[in-house]
């Protein structure tokens, strides 16, 4: 689950007086998520969720996070809005941590998505990206090949306990991925984390997006590789191609993509199998036995690394031009 931080009806009610949001009628923990703790609040008027932010959101940040919601929600992306408090700041303080009051979003997650749910999230995260164009405030992508580095580097000595070679072939990726990563691919806000766990439908219709605490200025197609893997492997492994030409007709109805990001696809799917591999393995290494927190596995994301490795041209994922 992810509750990190408890709270008590009293300094939530406290926090609360900060903002025009009604009276606190309930509130629980959500016990899904990773990264934050999130609770769903009932009050007088409105359901709403509270999120206290956690180790891998820093507190500088929030203005992009809060900001990009606020952006994107007037562009008419349906995504939670942030509620100001009475003083304008999108955030406060509570037991200790940064904590924001966002709307309430109607949908539910899929467990088992289709190629038809993925050509929805094609086209919800090309709108995103239009959307985001104009969005004032840049925030660097933390988990690139920088933050990858940072990661080996904690992660790199213990890592053949997880599975023997590990240490050697990601080195060597890592190495790879240095030399050849593309530097001039068109860019701009990317959501970063666009999991079936952050896209709601009702029925198979998509009612929006949430959890924008990884989003960031990057190249628009890594976005598209991030769903290739969160999208279209199916859980025994096999990749799906109607899944992911689906997912890609999607996003191209909306925003069309260059040669370039379709020729880069294969190795911005490598990178993204890495970042997601990374961060797993790290928690998996260093969240303490009985934590409260369901890990990650590392090795699935480890399983579609060596797939894209495979990929000798974008056309495997389903593009009839490559
Ligand atoms: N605006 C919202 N409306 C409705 N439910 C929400 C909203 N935001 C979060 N939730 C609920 O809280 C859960 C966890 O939220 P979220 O994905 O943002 O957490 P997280 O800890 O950042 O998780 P992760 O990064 O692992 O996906 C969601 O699966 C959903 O059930
Ligand atoms: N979506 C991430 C976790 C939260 O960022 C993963 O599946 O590893």
């Amino acid at each position: 689950m992810a509750v990190y931080t408890e709270i008590n009806e009293v300094d939530l009610k406290d926090f609360l007086k900060a903002y025009d949001a009604g009276e606190l009628m309930s509130f629980k923990g959500i016990t899904e998520g990773v990264e934050n703790s999130n609770f769903l609040l009932h009050t007088d008027r409105e359901a709403l969720i509270l999120t206290l932010y956690e180790k891998r959101v820093d507190e500088g940040d929030l203005p992009f996070y809060l900001g990009l919601m606020e952006h994107l929600a007037e562009q008419g992306l349906s995504c939670p809005l942030p509620l100001p408090r009475h003083d304008g700041a999108l955030y406060g303080l509570l037991c200790g941590r940064p904590a924001a009051l966002i709307s309430f979003l109607e949908g539910m997650w899929l467990r088992k998505s289709e190629a038809k749910h993925c050509r929805e999230v094609g086209v919800a995260m090309a709108k995103m990206h239009l959307a985001g164009q104009d969005f004032a405030i840049r925030r660097e992508n933390a988990l690139s090949l920088k933050g990858w580095v940072d990661l080996w580097d904690k992660s790199a000595a213990r890592a053949d306990e997880v599975e023997a070679g590990l240490e050697d072939e990601i080195t060597n990726e890592l190495a790879y991925l240095e030399d050849h990563w593309p530097v001039d691919l068109p860019e701009g806000v990317i959501h970063a984390d666009l999991f079936p766990d952050n896209v709601f439908f009702i029925g198979d219709e998509l009612s929006g997006l949430i959890d924008f605490y990884f989003a960031c200025n990057d190249f628009f197609a890594y976005d598209l590789a991030i769903c290739l893997n969160a999208w279209c492997f199916e859980k025994d492994g096999a990749f799906n191609v109607t899944k992911a030409r689906a997912l890609i007709e999607g996003y191209q109805s909306v925003r069309s993509l260059s040669a370039a990001e379709v020729e880069a696809l294969p190795l911005l799917a490598r990178g993204s199998a890495l970042r997601f591999f990374l961060t797993r393995l790290y928690d998996w290494l260093m969240t303490p036995e009985g934590a409260m927190v369901v890990k990650k596995d590392p090795l699935e994301y480890l399983r579609y690394l060596r797939f894209h490795r495979s990929v000798k041209s974008a056309s495997e994922y389903g593009l009839v031009k490559a």
